[in-house]
């Protein structure tokens, strides 16, 4: 690479005082405020009083609930939009009980079938653990890739060993996921034992939603149990319409972790709160942008996006990713983010190719001087220091989409260093959550994922979350019944 660039002139939207200080909607519980009032006050400042509440926040307030109904101080209006857990169940109504428990086992299989990254495995194993120890028959649910019809190579066949390595017992495989075979095996099954139906997808009538087709999954179990996550945005059969056949549907353990991360402490986050935005495109990912700016105190842009902004400030950007449609939109979210008070930092400086290749020659530039036919494929030394001393002030950091072509290794310098400023910071007690997709192969490529407060198991969910949309999957969940005091 050629020398390090001198600092740009490239203004930044200067952070003000009064953001980190600006009220907030907040689900923590003041030591001041009995529980009841703050937990009717939250509701109402969430914009979701009474039983029609917000329901990607009722997970999270469920989770409050539980501990406070332990202290019987919460009260029946919130409880009432709260989503039942599978640990709401009592070991009486598991023991003996066939429970269809619907996962996102969809993990990627080389060309061998081997699976090379078994994250989503061992994020389902605590609820069917659960299940399990509570004498509970598990009839285990995924889809895998998007086949049309019947497709070995989508077969769950390859994920048995490593699902029975994790819960320590022999899962039986079905070959289909409806029928008389499955009937059998179900009715064959021992109590604690794990029965892993067929690729859901292989019938057409699974991404439908038809309800024939969900009756006959439902007629396998007597109740539900949702823990697919990566899956929850989507209004399938198994995630939605068996929900309409099965009392009770739940949420597992994973559901409502990422809930808690994703909706609770980006909702409620302990301040200043920094947005970490990359990827390719703006295009997609105006929603999150603008609900995050509605949240955030710092927001961080990478990626090739960035382009797209400084062509809408009249900066030449070479031949780097430019979607000529979206200059006024990037206009419109600097603009916004200034009205706002949420201090926007673009990079200054950008690690620039001649050609789109793992092999291209490159330079770091200042982001103003992008010569005519190389494009900007990272950020550069100055903008990740200026990003690391921004991060270094924060309390709660969400990441989504990474700062660089990070797969080609030239390109990988600024993906990195957030991964590892992240990691650094999670181990001084900043909470550091990983929004899906490509920011969490970076995470894990250099080898930091453990220490992350949270990394989400959803790509396209956990963009939908914090774009503030609801997931039919939790949506079709029974609510909370908490008895209260
Ligand atoms: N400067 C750039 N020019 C072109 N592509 C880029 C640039 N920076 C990052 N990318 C590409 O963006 C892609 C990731 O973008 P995407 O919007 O899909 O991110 P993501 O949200 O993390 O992933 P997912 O959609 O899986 O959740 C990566 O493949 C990366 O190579
Ligand atoms: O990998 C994912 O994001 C989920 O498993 C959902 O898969 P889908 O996008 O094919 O519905």
């Amino acid at each position: 690479m050629a020398s390090a660039a001198s600092p740009t002139s490239l203004s930044l939207i200067p952070t003000t005082s009064s953001s980190a200080s600006r009220t907030r909607s907040s689900l923590n519980a003041p030591s001041s405020l009995p529980a009841t009032r703050f937990l009717r006050s939250s509701t109402r400042r969430l914009g979701f009083a009474g039983a029609a509440a917000d329901p990607l926040l009722s997970l999270h307030v469920a989770s409050k609930l539980r501990s406070l109904k332990a202290t019987g101080k919460a009260s029946r209006g919130v409880a009432s939009m709260a989503k039942k857990s599978v640990g709401d169940l009592t070991a009486a109504e598991l023991k003996g009980k066939k429970v269809f428990v619907r996962a996102d086992l969809n993990v990627p299989l080389n060309d061998s079938q081997v699976i090379t990254d078994d994250t989503r495995i061992r994020a389902a194993v605590p609820t069917i653990k659960h299940l399990i120890d509570n004498g509970a028959k598990v009839i285990l649910s995924s889809h895998l890739g998007r086949p049309k019809g019947v497709t070995p190579k989508f077969s769950l066949a390859p994920l048995v060993p490593r699902l029975s390595e994790l819960l320590g017992i022999q899962v039986v495989k079905a070959d289909d996921c409806i029928g008389p075979e499955v009937e059998k095996l179900v009715a064959s099954l021992p109590d604690g034992g794990v029965l892993l139906l067929e690729n859901v997808r292989f019938y057409k009538e699974e991404e439908k939603n038809e309800p024939e087709f969900a009756k006959k999954l439902a007629s396998l179990a007597d109740l539900y149990v949702n823990d697919a996550f990566g899956t929850a945005h989507r209004a399938h059969a198994s995630t939605e319409g068996v929900t309409k056949f099965l009392k009770p549907s739940v949420a597992g353990f994973l559901l409502q972790k990422e809930l808690d991360y994703l909706v609770g402490a980006v909702s409620n986050p302990k301040r200043p709160f920094a947005a970490i935005v990359g990827g390719s495109k703006v295009s997609s990912k105006i929603g999150v942008i603008e609900s995050l700016l509605e949240k955030c105190d710092i927001l961080l842009l990478g990626g090739g996006m960035i382009f797209t902004f400084y062509r809408a400030q009249g900066i030449s950007v070479g031949s780097s990713l430019v979607e000529e449609d979206k200059l006024d939109l990037a206009t419109s979210l600097l603009a916004k983010a200034k009205a706002k008070g949420v201090s926007l930092l673009l990079p200054t400086d950008v690690v620039i190719a001649d050609k789109f290749a793992p092999d291209a020659n490159s330079k770091i530039v200042p982001a103003t001087g992008i010569p005519d036919g190389w494009m900007g494929l990272d950020i550069g030394p100055d903008s990740i220091k200026i990003f690391n001393d921004a991060l270094d002030t924060t309390k709660t950091v969400i990441w989504n989409g990474p700062m660089g072509v990070f797969e080609f290794v030239k390109f990988a310098a600024g993906t990195e260093a957030i991964a590892k400023k992240l990691a650094e910071l999670s181990g001084k007690g900043v909470t550091t959550i990983i929004g899906g997709g490509d920011s969490v192969a970076a995470v894990e490529k250099v080898g930091v994922a453990d220490v992350m407060s949270h990394i989400s198991t959803g790509g396209g969910a956990s963009l939908e979350l914090l774009e503030g949309k609801e997931l039919p999957g939790v949506l079709a969940l029974d609510e909370a019944t908490l008895v209260t005091a």
